[in-house]
């Protein structure tokens, strides 16, 4: 047996990973430096990998990388080998973890592979999460229909799947690759790679001519499936001709046949044949292009209608106040009023405000359009105004307390004329009415806007929602990045509630992102989320005790440098002028 070492690997290996998301592209990048292998990576999914699939092939790529539903259909289509990115326990194990802290009901999703190892994983942790396998892509959206109709929010999956999840509201949670995995996959493809070369070099010239052909050429076994399909075939048979080949199949047994088949791009001549290969009956067919078409030309129909149903937000919270906000919402989707969001910078009023519109599809408003009035000139506003199309659409007027008087009353008139077409929510971060009462803000705008309104409470009066959102930014930074954290831990989450939070959920996201960005371990540490708050951690409310004995003062004021710094001792020791033993000594009092 010949092993290669890793230089001929590495010289002879020339590898495209196709990604279905940003992280795994970056993580591939990173390990594959390490590993001293040249590895192009790319990100697509589905058809779109497909398409860079093909054209790897066609610039001399050896191997092709990729993951679940993706490498299938590249496996499928083209005849250049590919390497599977195989879900791990470690990865299951990973996204458990992270998911335990969501919010709502969570259910796993996914082909045998997913499905059942989520299962065992689930077993022997003792979690009790439900998983449901799916046979065919298609089964997918019932599934899910069923599971959101059971009151689940948060669906584990592949990237086909939570891509469905998210379209049908559901918070999709993608099943990363973690680097046991991405590794795995890199030792595969060397492996293959050992093999492949010597099977290219027997058979490379009639696979050369085969491939080069100037007749489409498929095989098919005897399932129906199609085994083997050359360049010129991929290319230029289009699916409509290929589901008339499929119609032929296990016909004319055992002999040959010519037909004479059309689509609307061409005219084939197709030779059927019935082959013998290990005892099993095979099919080729070989397709000569007699004549082309007029390519149809109809202009391509965009609709923008059903993005809106695509952004699979999911309104996720513990708080008392923002479920009923969330109730009021779900139940009042057949009222066109419009709707007044107030609350803090950050507290997620223009989130809201999405989930509002994909939630009001009955109203069919076929796009949301946000206007910044902290942003905008009046010059744009005047012509944005006059511009706006007489279809049904959203407004969402965002910091609406900076508009003048002036562009107040345009705007009065503007709403008066559209009301009907146009579903307008409002947000404000300031005290109208104290601006009613000083004159800023005119009280006839406010009560036309303002059929139903709400106020967003600020993150320092819902912090068991702390939690669970660092989880989604925590798995939306994994994404990004390639990470692989799995939550926080006890004492971060601690420190971030004691937090004040003065930029609310917003702040709480860059903490998060930056936390996830500097960390190295599978936990965010209090080092990772204090760090990045640059001694300002939160705004932390360890307000002085200045009652109380001198000790007790003492003790306060130990406390609250302690917080500031982070539980980090040496700080803290140098910041108070004391040693880090007497400071122990202090601290355990
Ligand atoms: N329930 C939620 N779950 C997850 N992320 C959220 C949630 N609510 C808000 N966010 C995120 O928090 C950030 C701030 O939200 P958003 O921009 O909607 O706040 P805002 O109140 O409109 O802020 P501003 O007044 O500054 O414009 C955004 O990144 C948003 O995606």
């Amino acid at each position: 047996m010949v092993c290669l070492n890793m230089q001929q690997k590495v010289n002879g290996m020339k590898v495209l990973a196709i990604a279905p998301y940003e992280g795994l592209k970056e993580l591939i990048t990173q390990l594959a430096k390490k590993e001293k292998l040249d590895i192009t990576t790319e990100i697509g999914d589905l058809n779109q990998g497909l398409s860079l699939a093909k054209a790897a092939k066609k610039q001399g790529f050896d191997i092709i990388i990729s993951r679940g539903g993706t490498a299938e259909l590249i496996q499928r289509e083209l005849s250049i080998p590919v390497v599977e990115i195989e879900v791990s326990g470690y990865d299951m194990l990973r996204v458990l973890t992270l998911v335990k802290k969501y919010p709502g009901k969570t259910a796993i999703v996914g082909f045998e592979q997913i499905a059942e190892g989520a299962a065992a994983v689930c077993e022997i942790l003792n979690i009790s999460m439900s998983s449901y396998k799916v046979k065919q892509e298609q089964d997918i959206s019932a599934i899910l229909e069923n599971l959101k109709s059971n009151g689940y929010q948060n669906i584990i999956g592949d990237a086909v799947t939570i891509k469905m999840a998210q379209s049908a509201g559901l918070n999709g949670i993608l099943l990363t690759s973690g680097k046991e995995s991405v590794m795995k996959a890199f030792r595969n493809a060397e492996k293959v790679y050992g093999f492949y070369q010597k099977i290219k070099e027997t058979y490379s010239l009639p696979y050369q001519l085969i491939e080069q052909s100037d007749l489409g050429i498929a095989v098919y076994d005897a399932d129906k499936t199609r085994i083997y399909s050359n360049s010129l075939f991929n290319e230029q048979v289009t699916p409509n001709m290929q589901e008339q080949l499929q119609e032929l199949l296990g016909s004319q047994v055992g002999e040959k046949h010519v037909y004479l088949l059309s689509d609307a791009e061409a005219h084939w001549k197709v030779l059927q044949e019935q082959l013998n290969r290990n005892d099993e009956q095979i099919t080729v067919f070989k397709l000569e292009r007699l004549a082309v078409n007029e390519k149809n030309q109809a202009g391509v129909l965009t609709s923008i209608g059903d993005e809106k149903r695509n952004n699979g937000l999911t309104f996720l919270s513990k708080n008392e106040k923002v479920q009923k906000i969330f109730t009021f919402i779900q139940n009042s989707k057949q009222v066109n009023s419009c709707i007044w969001i107030n609350g803090e910078k950050g507290t997620g009023k223009e989130y809201i405000a999405s989930y509002i519109h994909a939630s009001n599809m009955h109203l069919n408003s076929s796009y949301l359009i946000t206007f910044d009035c902290e942003l905008m000139t009046k010059e744009t506003w005047l012509d944005w105004l006059s511009r706006l199309d007489n279809g049904k659409k959203t407004v969402f007027i965002k910091n609406i307390e900076y508009l003048t008087i002036e562009l107040q009353r345009v705007l009065y008139r503007f709403v008066k004329e559209h009301k009907e077409e146009c579903f307008f929510i409002i947000s404000c971060s300031q005290n109208i009415f104290a601006k009613i009462q000083t004159g800023e803000f005119l009280e006839s705008l406010h009560q036309l806007l303002s059929d139903v309104s709400f106020v967003l409470p600020p993150l320092r009066e819902r912090k068991e929602d702390i939690e669970g959102m660092a989880s989604v930014f925590i798995n939306e930074q994994n994404l990004r990045y390639g990470k692989q954290v799995v939550g926080l831990r006890q004492e971060a989450k601690e420190y971030l509630e004691q937090g004040n939070w003065p930029g609310n959920i917003n702040q709480l996201k860059q903490t998060i992102n930056n936390g996830v960005l500097f960390s190295n371990g599978y936990y965010l540490e209090i080092e990772d989320v204090a760090e990045v708050m640059q001694g300002e951690p939160a705004g932390v409310t360890s307000d002085l005790t200045l009652t109380g004995t001198l000790d007790e003062i003492e003790k306060s004021i130990i406390q609250k440098v302690w917080l500031e710094e982070g539980k980090n001792q040496t700080k803290t020791a140098e910041r108070l002028g004391i040693n880090r033993t007497t400071l122990w000594r202090k601290l355990k009092e």
